[in-house]
């Protein structure tokens, strides 16, 4: 049975089995531009107590550079090498794993800067995107219907600039069975402050669905992330704990990698979705924030 952090006692004793925290952040840290309460001094308090803290996004409107200026709009300075987003699994997964032929190596983007710079960082070049005409409303002159031929990759993620032309340029690609389909991640919904909205996986969707073709996710939960995460920063999974606010990613991604886990209902979930899974499906751990763990050690 999961566990609800309450007192001082139960967040020390919680606290002494980990040297390392993974933070999810759209629910867990902030929603959209509002930071959540205590969450600033939770993570100065970790930091304080020689915790190490690496941050695992599968927002990826953003790249790691671009989250870095986000925390420091916060008071946070965290560096890129700390940062694991799913548009920078995303590139690293094409450049390692797909290997890209030469004749091929383009890939379009339904999705937002965030992937459009981590491709540029592992030099793959891209296109659609953030670009402007796309913003156009789809006709059947649209000069993006001129395919590129060297496009063998589509990367889909979270996009709010979402319309028709763009859905449409994804799916003529898709319909080429040589170009390879990713998704960013799988997320259904996210949360913003007073709303859910459509996540990544609401978007790519639609175009899986038109293509009749099943992406590769890179986020959370998949362990490929988890054992870039290790590679990188080398700390023992048992004494760690992923932090999170969503069960089919960040929890499923905890457990599944063998680290303790922490589901924090400042987002997604409630307490209801915890007692209706089975005992060996739930976190280890819940809190109703983050925050929690700053203000019960008062
Ligand atoms: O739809 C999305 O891309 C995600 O729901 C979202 O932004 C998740 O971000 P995370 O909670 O992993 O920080
Ligand atoms: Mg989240």
């Amino acid at each position: 049975m999961s566990q609800k952090l309450t007192t001082k006692q139960e967040v020390e004793q919680f606290l002494s089995q980990y040297d390392t925290f993974l933070f999810d952040c759209d629910g867990v840290l902030w929603l959209g531009t509002h930071i959540l309460p205590k969450v600033v001094e939770t993570l100065t308090l970790l930091r304080s107590l020689g915790k190490k803290l690496i941050f695992v996004t599968n927002n990826s409107t953003k790249s790691r550079r671009e989250y870095t200026q986000k925390f420091e709009k916060f008071g946070l300075t965290v560096t890129a090498e700390e940062i694991f987003g799913s548009a920078f699994a995303s590139a690293v997964y094409l450049k390692n794993v797909a290997k890209l032929p030469k004749e091929k190596s383009k890939v379009w983007v339904l999705g937002q800067s965030g992937i459009e710079e981590e491709l540029a960082e592992v030099g793959i070049e891209s296109l659609g995107g953030s670009n402007q005409a796309l913003d156009e409303e789809f006709t059947t002159e649209s000069p993006f219907l001129k395919l590129d031929p060297e496009v063998g990759a589509v990367i889909a993620g979270l996009d709010t600039k979402v319309n028709y032309h763009r859905l449409a340029i994804t799916l003529q690609y898709l319909l080429q069975p040589d170009v390879k389909f990713i998704a960013t991640n799988i997320d259904s919904t996210y949360p913003q402050k007073g709303m859910i909205l459509p996540g990544a996986g609401s978007i790519i969707e639609s175009v899986a669905f038109a293509s009749g073709r099943t992406p590769v996710a890179c986020g959370k939960p998949n362990q490929a992330m988890m054992e870039a995460i290790v590679a990188q920063h080398g700390f023992d999974k048992k004494r760690a704990c992923m932090v999170g606010d969503r069960l089919n990613t960040d929890m499923k991604f905890g457990r599944d990698g063998g680290l303790g886990t922490l589901l924090v209902l400042t987002g997604i979930e409630t307490v209801d979705k915890i007692h209706a899974l089975e005992a060996s499906e739930q976190p280890l751990y819940f809190a109703d924030k983050l925050g929690d763990i700053f203000e019960l050690l008062q």
